[in-house]
């Protein structure tokens, strides 16, 4: 089984590939439109990406390229902790680090660690936080750190300055495993997982109480929705489509209900996946 995921490795995403998939094939790749390509394309047969975390909310880019472009079907889901930790060449004084590199994502989850512990630092953005880390061991001088885990820190021979400097302790990802065969089923299902179906709802027009008729077809039949987002469908200013999860699968009646229900009222329902739920948190040392 070949699986692609945002490298190199000592990311996040390598950890819930080592989580889902040990063993397998893990191809890295630079970006998380290219791990999609590559199962588009037939290069790999499952890509993992980030989807949500705890403290940052969605990672836009892996939902509007699914959504807009990819189309790959949802087949699995994987939720790790998180630990971003400071790491550096070598041991310096906080007040020395001038530069610090990271993924957008994780630099969110440590703004208030860097406004009051590091304001002199100026931060820069990199692909992952495995690249920070492996652009930080290539640096000369040693007062430049970067945002990353502790798998980093070994793959790319770094010392970890300050441990746990995400904002919040509770702090997690949600990764997708998707495929091109909707029907495949890679992730082992643990006994009594439950199940989940992602799918996105369009709005024939903007009209008075046009979203609290799409919740109401859900909330009659008890179909408990754990999630909704709107995101914009970049055709105009105002223009919006609803994401949503919620905690059934999309064969289940009641969910073929909801769809009728809402074709008939002129939305469009897609379905994005439905998959079974895995939480990681008793291997949570896996996961630093
Ligand atoms: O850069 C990484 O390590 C990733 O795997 C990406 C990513 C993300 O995009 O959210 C994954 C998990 C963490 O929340 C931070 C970064």
């Amino acid at each position: 089984m070949k699986i692609s995921y945002l490298g190199p490795r000592g990311t996040f995403t390598k950890m819930a590939v080592d989580v889902l998939f040990p063993g397998e094939e893990a191809y890295s790749y630079a970006t998380i439109p290219q791990c999609m390509d590559a199962v588009v394309n037939g290069e790999i047969d499952y890509c993992v990406v980030p989807v949500e975390n705890t403290i940052e909310g969605t990672v836009p880019i892996t939902m509007d390229y699914l959504i807009h472009q990819a189309k790959l079907p949802i087949v699995g889901e994987v939720v790790i902790p998180i630990r971003q930790h400071l790491l550096t060449k070598g041991t310096v004084e906080l007040s020395d680090v001038k530069d610090v590199y990271s993924h957008s994502h994780a630099i969110a989850q440590c703004h208030h660690f860097l406004h009051t512990e590091l304001p002199h630092a100026v931060t820069h953005a990199a692909s992952s936080t495995g690249t920070a880390a492996k652009m930080v061991a290539a640096m000369e001088d040693g007062f430049a750190a970067a945002i990353g885990n502790e798998l980093a820190a070994k793959e790319f021979g770094l010392t970890i300055l300050q441990k746990d400097i995400h904002d919040y302790a509770n702090n997690h990802t949600r990764f997708f495993v998707l495929s091109s065969d909707a029907g495949s089923n890679p992730v082992k299902r643990d006994a009594g997982a439950k199940m989940k179906t992602s799918l996105y709802v369009t709005l024939p027009s903007d009209y008075a109480g046009a979203l609290h008729q799409v919740l109401a077809a859900f909330a009659w039949r008890k179909i408990n929705m754990s999630k909704i987002e709107s995101r914009p469908m970049k055709t105009g200013l105002g223009n919006y489509f609803f994401i949503m999860d919620v905690s059934c699968e999309a064969e289940d009646i009641l969910f073929q209900g909801v769809r009728q229900e809402l074709e008939a009222l002129g939305c469009s329902l897609t379905v994005l996946g439905s998959y079974p739920i895995h939480q990681y948190e008793k291997k949570a040392g896996a996961c630093s």
